[in-house]
């Protein structure tokens, strides 16, 4: 069974914690602030007393310079305040966001089944924010109310302390009432949120599928199922603010009650000729100004639980289980020799298993290639090499060694992987084929000639640098794969894997990039999957997968004399 994870507010604090001192400096700064408010009207009082009788006893230049010098002192406490109070948060924002982003690169790969990538920006980005600042806003009135009320619950004891006491006995009420509507606005503030996530998931299919949503012309479709969801969650919010807005007068009901005790009692006590009119009448007003000061007190409860909401919601990412790590086994750089063995592997939930009795050999240094109908599990065979998922039966061994004993990041490392859905960063073609390793001029050139994609990269204005858009919407279908290819090796690892790698190239360009291949022949370990069989022909061996598990090898010709599953597949090819 796995531990309950902390409350939010707990987390929340953790990442404040290291922020403290300066959380204490801002509250210092700010009660000094307040500290000053009573001393203006005081001058003022001073000033009417001494000043206007015949001997002064202090010189008018002191006025002016002690008004100043008050308003001068308060400006720098709630400078100082408001600025160590942002300079707290935006630390804190800093390390929340940081905490997320970490466990999402190190989530397992489950996580993103069902995690949609705006859903991630909302969490990362945007949730961290909006709860330190309700928090910062909530703490910022609870100092000014909260002082105030504290001085004026001990002056009501100093005045009469059992009519006080008899007022508190509100309290428990209050909390019960309180608790209620609490309980109510949390349930309601998780579906707001959890509406909220769903609307963002919309906003990101309709932005990332623009030009689909355009030639299916579904624009009042999307605009219809936008408005359904966006609907739900003002009705959401509404409830929510409504509930939140309930505390207030139910806390002023709550108030009036136990006014009404005192006012009875006081006057009971009045009848029998223990307190003065002027008690009492000092004992209401301070009474009243207590309540309002409350009042406000209890209005912080609405930002308050909307952000215990929003941390719940983002501080789940903290909670996704990591990738296991893998063995505990490194290799520094591999010879290339794999080989699956009897591999079974099956998805959850999939009613039949992906890979099948699957065996394969591949020597270092070989090109082979994989070729089958869809589904037959061919992108499985390198998921599996990759360790994203794990064979149910059976062994994959690199080198001879099991890749269940070796690290996941050691393994990963020894393949460069061009795999069929192109992903490209938002910079410049040089960035993207860089990605994450260190900048080698000759390396870049040779990789983008390689990849058939050097004369374009120079032929445009800003060469190199030229951006390349979300995800490379600049480019087009085969120059988006050219670079892919080239960001492969670039990375020269000791297996390079192509899925369907070139399925986008002209016959010109795709000739060029095997070319530049071939040099590397017996030097890298080469897996090429492809549908479009005279990709492959030249491959040291071609393996063909129907149902998880190869039904013929061998090389293009011997394959083609033999006259069967190959053979046919080429003839439907060439039909
Ligand atoms: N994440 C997944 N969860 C469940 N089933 C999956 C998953 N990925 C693939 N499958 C299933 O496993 C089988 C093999 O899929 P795989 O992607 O390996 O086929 P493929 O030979 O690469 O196909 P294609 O040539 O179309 O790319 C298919 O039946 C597919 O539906």
């Amino acid at each position: 069974m796995t531990a309950k994870p902390p409350s939010p507010a707990r987390r929340f604090w953790a990442f404040v914690r290291p922020h403290r001192k300066g959380l204490v400096v801002s509250v210092l700064a700010f009660l000094l602030a307040s500290a000053t408010e009573p001393l203006v009207p005081w001058l003022l009082k001073f000033v009417l007393d001494e000043g206007f009788t015949s001997e002064m006893s202090f010189p008018i230049w002191a006025v002016p310079l002690t008004l100043i010098g008050l308003f001068a002192a308060r400006g720098l406490f709630a400078f100082s305040g408001a600025y160590m109070m942002n300079r707290t948060a935006s630390r804190t924002v800093l390390d929340i966001r940081q905490a997320l982003m970490r466990s999402v690169i190190r989530a397992d790969a489950k996580l993103f089944s069902h995690m949609t990538p705006a859903e991630a920006v909302t969490k990362v980005v945007s949730n961290p924010h909006e709860l330190t600042n309700l928090m910062s806003g909530a703490l910022t009135t609870i100092l000014r109310d909260g002082s105030t009320s504290i001085v004026m619950l001990a002056y009501l004891f100093y005045l009469n302390w059992r009519l006080t006491l008899l007022t508190l006995v509100v309290v428990p009420v209050l909390g019960v009432a309180v608790r209620l509507i609490h309980k109510r606005a949390k349930r309601l503030g998780t579906q707001a949120y959890d509406s909220q996530m769903r609307l963002v998931s919309v906003v990101d299919d309709i932005a990332r599928a623009w030009r689909v949503v355009r030639t299916f012309d579904a624009g009042a479709w999307e605009a219809a199922r936008f408005e359904r969801e966006a609907r739900h969650l003002q009705r959401m919010t509404l409830k929510n603010a409504a509930s939140s807005a309930l505390m207030s007068p139910v806390s002023q009901v709550v108030a009036s009650v136990g006014l009404a005790i005192i006012l009875t009692l006081a006057l009971v006590q009045a009848q029998q000729q223990r307190a003065t009119v002027g008690e009492f009448v000092a004992f209401i007003t301070a009474m009243l100004l207590l309540i309002s000061k409350v009042r406000h007190l209890t209005d912080v409860s609405q930002p308050v639980l909307s952000s215990l909401v929003v941390a719940r919601g983002c501080f789940e990412l903290l909670d996704v289980p990591p990738e296991p790590d893998g063995g505990t086994l490194s290799l520094d750089q591999c010879r290339g020799d794999i080989s699956f063995d009897a591999v079974i592997l099956q998805y959850d939930g999939a009613e039949r298993a992906a890979l099948n009795g699957f065996t394969l050999q591949v020597g270092a240094g070989q090109t082979i290639a994989l070729v089958g109908a869809s589904g037959a599990g061919k992108s499985t065979i390198v998921s599996a090499l990759l360790g994203f998922v794990a064979p149910n039966r059976g062994h994959i061994t690199l080198d001879g060694v099991d890749i269940q004993q070796l690290k996941k990041a050691s393994l990963r490392r020894q393949f460069a992987v061009v795999s069929q859905d192109i992903v490209l960063f938002d910079g410049s073609l040089a960035d993207n084929v860089i990605y994450a390793s260190p900048r080698d001029e000759a390396r870049l050139e040779r990789s983008l000639r390689a990849a058939n994609l050097w004369d374009f990269a120079v032929s445009q204005p800003q060469g190199l640098q030229t951006l390349v858009g979300a995800n490379g919407s600049r480019l087009s279908g085969g120059q988006r794969q050219r670079l892919a290819i080239a960001r492969a090796l670039y990375k020269d690892a000791p297996i390079w894997v192509f899925d369907e790698a070139t399925s986008a190239l002209d016959t010109e360009s795709e000739r060029a990039v095997q070319q530049a291949l071939e040099q590397w022949h017996g030097r890298k370990t080469l897996i090429v999957i492809a549908h479009r069989l005279s990709t492959v022909r030249h491959a040291d061996c071609i393996h063909v997968l129907a149902d998880g598990r190869v039904i013929e090898q061998g090389r293009h010709e011997e394959l083609m004399a033999l006259g069967t599953a190959y053979a046919a597949m080429v003839a439907a090819q060439h039909q």
